[in-house]
């Protein structure tokens, strides 16, 4: 077992071991400083010859021509993992009460076989929890926690936390945390494997057996929770990945944003998407007002369109049916009993398809009666009656020799009546009859047929007001955001017109295409932005419900009126939903977030602002300029930000009427209203107009959103 080395107290009981120069100066310090990191630089090495030794055989197991194609994408996908984990292999190490030392890393790793003991433990497995959630009160069998930064394949620091009482700390590696987090920021999100918290482990690694809804305020890592624990169930349970799971996010910008992490994490089986992108072939062709948005988001759509679907069943009447020159007639109770069976658990279409089985089988049935009647009177001797019963039978008279009356025994064989029904099922005229009695519908037309019209549209949503009949049914042909979901309503209860062809496993791509691609889990962020009809098409998504949405309902800024995750999901999951917080604040330095809660309190919020980890030492500033000065100010002011965040990100946020002016003398900066902001971060924000963004609609949720997006400096512009 190698040793803990004794080291000097850092911030809140943290120690520290960093290279020279950085911070030790006591001989004894720097003595520990040098073994502890030519330890870890041993370790490293062994961990990079074990994974290059690894890629190597796998290298040579792919070259062959003679590999399955399941274990050629196994195996693809093992050194696939293995070449995304030479950056950052080993990142932690526990020492145990008992002696024992485990790392931690990106990947697992065995000492030589398969069969050996760990060398590396992988982030997700159950031995490397501790790492994340051992404390001096609870320190589960440990004695010390190390975290190991790396360079490539150098060792360049490592930061040591006691469990053992002698100290205590708020933070899970808080040296390495805070190193994370002060790093400039790229536009892109990273993986924060290393420095996980352990609220935020807590969620990560909570059971998925129903519906989970994180709230955290600005900066919790809620995406960052979200995205590990798509990581981490994807590896504790592999199964998931021939379902898949579905990321969704608020929008195009953001999904780019975070599109690097689940790779990085190893993680393909994962689809993307937004709820405006979320059906294959539609778009969103035309904005909305809040109003209408409002309307249609509203849970009482589901009863409407179900009711809608359910009206337009045909009613059971008697069928006349025309057979090879003869009518049958299928009586009104044959029919309704076979509707009812028909249309019992299933889907329009598929309820078409389940009648049109029955009905094929009645009219043979019937044919088949008929002829045994018309034999009972062949036998009294008739032979014209003889030749309607071949033509019954479908017998050729032309082909081969004629049966005589006496050759006829009666019963048709089960094969004959089989043939028969086979012939009724793939008549094209019968075909015809069944789709015009029960027609084919398209969930398109059927919405637009249903918005348009306020009569039907009254009868089957009655708790719209008039006003908002009249404001429904006058909106536009194109279709917009709040039509998505209501149309995926219609499709769902239209059901599919013909079995498709699913393939057996997944592929991302083959979930992507299908719209009613059942995963194994879902995540949503931003979650406090679905309206009651966008849930519902999240949960058609996951019937079993295993669902993690996190968010935070102050940021809300869509046009729906929830104020609590209550009120937002009861519509759709009752209480039938287990909640989880994350309270710390790591993005927004305190200096800001000084600045939120009384913007919370004019957002009408009861919650306080998350606990602000860190610390930036810049007091946020403001200027003040007029409208006709506004262009050359935030020119400026973005040219001074930018220089003083060489290497980083700065993004300006705007009230909605003043971005196209920005944006046009702002180049190479993102210029974004506060909802295109969300869940996005800088370096630094230039915060344009304040005021502008608290008077648009929800505009103190919005100010709150764009007060929280800066790592290090905020700058706010201010009309006079
Ligand atoms: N444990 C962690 N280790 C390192 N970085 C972290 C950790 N948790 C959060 N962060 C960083 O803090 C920032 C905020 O995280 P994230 O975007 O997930 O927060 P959020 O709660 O989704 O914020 P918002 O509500 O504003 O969208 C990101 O830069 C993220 O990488």
């Amino acid at each position: 077992m190698r040793q803990s080395h004794a080291l000097h107290e850092g911030t809140a009981g943290v120690s520290e071991i960093a290279p020279s120069g950085e911070s030790p100066t006591s001989t004894a310090a720097d003595g520990a400083r040098r073994s502890a990191l030519a330890e870890e630089q041993e370790f490293l090495d062994l961990a990079t010859a074990r994974r290059d030794r690894l890629a190597g055989h796998l290298t040579d197991e792919l070259s062959s021509d003679a590999l399955e194609r399941a274990r050629q994408r196994m195996l693809r996908q093992q050194y696939e993992e293995l070449e995304r984990a030479r950056e950052g292999l080993v990142f932690g190490r526990l020492d145990g009460v008992d002696g024992t030392v485990r790392h931690i890393g990106r990947v697992g790793l065995r000492v030589d076989s398969e069969d050996d003991e760990p060398l590396l433990v992988d982030w997700r497995a159950p031995a490397a929890r501790p790492f994340y959630t051992a404390t001096a009160v609870d320190p589960q069998g440990q004695a010390r926690r190390r975290h190991i930064r790396t360079t490539r394949s150098t060792v360049v620091g490592v930061d040591d936390e006691p469990l053992d009482g002698t100290a205590t700390a708020d933070l899970v590696g808080e040296g390495a945390l805070l190193a994370a987090l002060d790093q400039r920021r790229t536009g892109h999100m990273s993986t924060a494997i290393a420095t996980l918290q352990r609220e935020q482990d807590d969620i990560i690694r909570a059971e998925a057996t129903g519906p989970l809804i994180v709230q955290g305020g600005p900066g919790t890592g809620k995406t960052v929770v979200a995205l590990h624990r798509v990581a981490y169930l994807l590896f504790a349970q592999p199964k998931l990945a021939q379902q898949g799971v579905l990321v969704l996010g608020p929008s195009p910008r953001f999904l780019e944003y975070i599109a690097q992490v689940l790779p990085a994490l190893g993680e393909t089986a994962v689809v993307s998407a937004t709820c405006d992108t979320l059906v294959p072939k539609l778009r969103v062709e035309r904005d909305e007002s809040r109003n209408l948005a409002e309307i249609k988001g509203r849970a009482l759509w589901q009863t409407a369109l179900e009711d809608h679907v359910t009206s337009l069943l045909p009613r059971p009447r008697e069928l006349r049916l025309r057979w090879e020159g003869e009518f049958y007639v299928i009586p009104a109770t044959a029919v309704a009993q076979a509707l009812a069976s028909a249309v019992q658990g299933r889907r329009y279409h598929r309820a078409r398809t389940a009648f049109a089985e029955q009905l094929h089988h009645i009219l043979a049935e019937t044919v088949v009666e008929r002829r045994e009647a018309l034999l009972n009177e062949m036998e009294e001797g008739f032979e014209d009656i003889l030749a309607r019963v071949d033509r019954e039978l479908g017998h050729d008279r032309n082909a081969g020799r004629r049966p005589a009356g006496s050759e006829v025994d009666g019963l048709l064989s089960e094969e004959e009546v089989e043939n028969l029904r086979h012939r009724i099922a793939g008549n094209a005229a019968i075909a015809r009859f069944i789709e015009a009695w029960w027609p084919t519908l398209d969930a398109g037309t059927l919405l637009r047929g249903l918005l348009s019209d306020r009569t039907l549209l009254a009868r089957f949503a009655p708790r719209l007001s008039p006003a908002e009949l009249t404001a429904v049914s006058a909106e536009p042909a194109p279709w917009a955001s709040s039509d998505i979901p209501l149309l995926d309503a219609l499709a769902d209860l239209l059901g599919e017109v013909e079995d498709r062809h699913r393939q057996g496993e997944f592929v991302a791509d083959n979930a992507r295409r299908q719209r009613d691609w059942v995963y194994g889990h879902v995540v949503v962020d931003e979650a406090q932005e679905l309206s009651e009809m966008q849930w519902h098409m999240v949960l058609r998504r996951c019937p079993g419900r295993s669902v993690t949405a996190v968010g935070d309902i102050d940021q809300a800024a869509a046009a729906h009126r929830h104020t609590s995750w209550a009120q937002a999901v009861q519509a759709v999951l009752g209480d039938r939903w287990t909640a989880a917080e994350l309270t710390i604040c790591y993005r927004t330095p305190r200096e800001v977030m000084g600045l939120t809660e009384a913007v919370l309190r004019r957002a009408g919020s009861r919650n306080a602002p998350p606990r602000a980890v860190r610390s930036s030492g810049i007091a946020p500033w403001t200027l003040t300029t007029t409208p006709a000065g506004l262009a050359d100010s935030a020119t400026r002011a973005v040219r001074e930000l930018r220089r003083r965040w060489h290497g980083g990100t700065v993004g300006v946020v705007a009230p909605a009427g003043r971005v196209a002016e920005l944006r046009a003398v702002l180049s190479g900066v993102p210029v974004l209203t506060a909802t295109q902001a969300k869940g996005l971060e800088w370096d630094a924000t230039l915060l344009v107009d304040p005021e502008g963004i608290a008077a648009e609609p929800r505009g103190w949720n919005g100010l709150y959103v764009a007060l929280t997006r800066c790592t290090q400096e905020l700058g706010q512009l201010v009309l006079r």
